[in-house]
């Protein structure tokens, strides 16, 4: 090749390079969604073409290189694929994955899940089970958690109550949508599973969790819709959170300034109800779930 165009070929890959990196970067800081890369890679030449399956893969949160490898088996797609050198069948497969990680195939218009947060003993957990006694239809995920079960706390219902190891393989099987250490104690996640697939059949899922939480299904599910519960005012969060006598002085001080923090996020969040009557509460919670505005 002479000199000229070989320098020219190599601008031009390091241009492509370049071009991989910037969308690999978009994809993992979710500014692109992995749907629209998918449709860019069906026309040849684009960055999007010419970007590996495991590259595509690796920037979902949560997927790394041993989940990506299981994936490309059970998608039957070679690691060494460009999402534009795809068979139909294979794209089909890939894109069902997309979407079925992004929550965007649930029926209707209707979020995939609807996620309930908001600061310490705003009343997440009273709402929640005004929810689960009169309005069957909405299923309640089922957390994992690393702390102790309270008096009346049944397995399974409440929570599932596992020990660290079993908290560490759930999260090396890839098993928890989310988790997060919450008020700097014990672990808490929800598994993927049950939701996925209460999800997929068209069903209103609900979970409560905290902000961080909230703040990863986010990333991972676009689709989700998250909500938060305010108080009526600072001072009937703390007679509140007094009030349920559950922690000592100390305990309630670190919640209180984890709450503040809490409470100026209320704006990250889709929607905003405010828990002055628990019954109030839950059916707009419910309304909003089945798509009543
Ligand atoms: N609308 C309400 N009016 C008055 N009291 C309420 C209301 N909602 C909840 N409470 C009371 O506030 C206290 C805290 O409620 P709850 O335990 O449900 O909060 P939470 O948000 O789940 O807290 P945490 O995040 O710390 O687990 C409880 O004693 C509950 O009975
Ligand atoms: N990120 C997650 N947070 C969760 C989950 N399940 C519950 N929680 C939150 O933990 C605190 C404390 O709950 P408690 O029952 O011990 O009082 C509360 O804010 C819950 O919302 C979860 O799966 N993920």
């Amino acid at each position: 090749m002479p000199e000229v165009d070989r320098a020219a070929a190599n601008r031009a890959a390091i241009a492509a390079r370049r071009a991989r990196a910037d969308l690999k970067h978009r994809l993992r800081s979710g500014e692109t969604s992995p749907l629209k890369v998918l449709e860019q890679a069906q026309t040849p030449g684009t960055p999007a073409a010419s970007l590996r399956i495991t590259d595509f893969l690796l920037s979902f949160p949560s997927i790394g290189q041993v989940k990506s490898e299981r994936l490309l088996e059970e998608l039957a797609i070679s690691d060494r694929k460009r999402l534009g050198g795809l068979g139909r069948q294979q794209r089909t497969r890939l894109e069902g994955f997309v979407r079925r990680r992004l929550g965007t195939d649930a029926a209707g218009d209707r979020p995939p899940l609807t996620v309930l947060a908001g600061p310490t003993a705003v009343g997440k957990g009273t709402v929640a089970a005004y929810i689960r006694e009169h309005f069957p239809e909405v299923k309640l995920s089922v957390s994992a958690t690393t702390r102790r079960p309270r008096p009346g706390e049944i397995d399974g219902v409440h929570y599932f109550f596992v020990d660290d190891e079993r908290f560490d393989r759930m999260l090396a099987a890839d098993e928890l949508l989310e988790w997060a250490t919450v008020h700097n104690k014990y672990r808490y996640g929800t598994p993927r599973g049950p939701v996925v697939q209460a999800a997929e059949r068209g069903e209103l899922v609900l979970l409560e969790i905290d902000l961080q939480g909230a703040r990863q299904v986010r990333a991972s599910m676009p689709a989700a819709r998250l909500v938060f519960l305010a108080p009526p005012s600072w001072d009937e969060l703390v007679n509140r959170l007094v009030g349920r006598g559950t922690e000592d002085a100390e305990e309630r001080d670190r919640r209180l300034e984890t709450a503040k923090v809490e409470l100026a996020a209320a704006e990250e969040f889709d929607e905003v109800i405010i828990n002055d009557e628990v019954p109030r509460a839950a059916a707009r919670l419910v309304e909003l779930m089945r798509g009543e505005r």
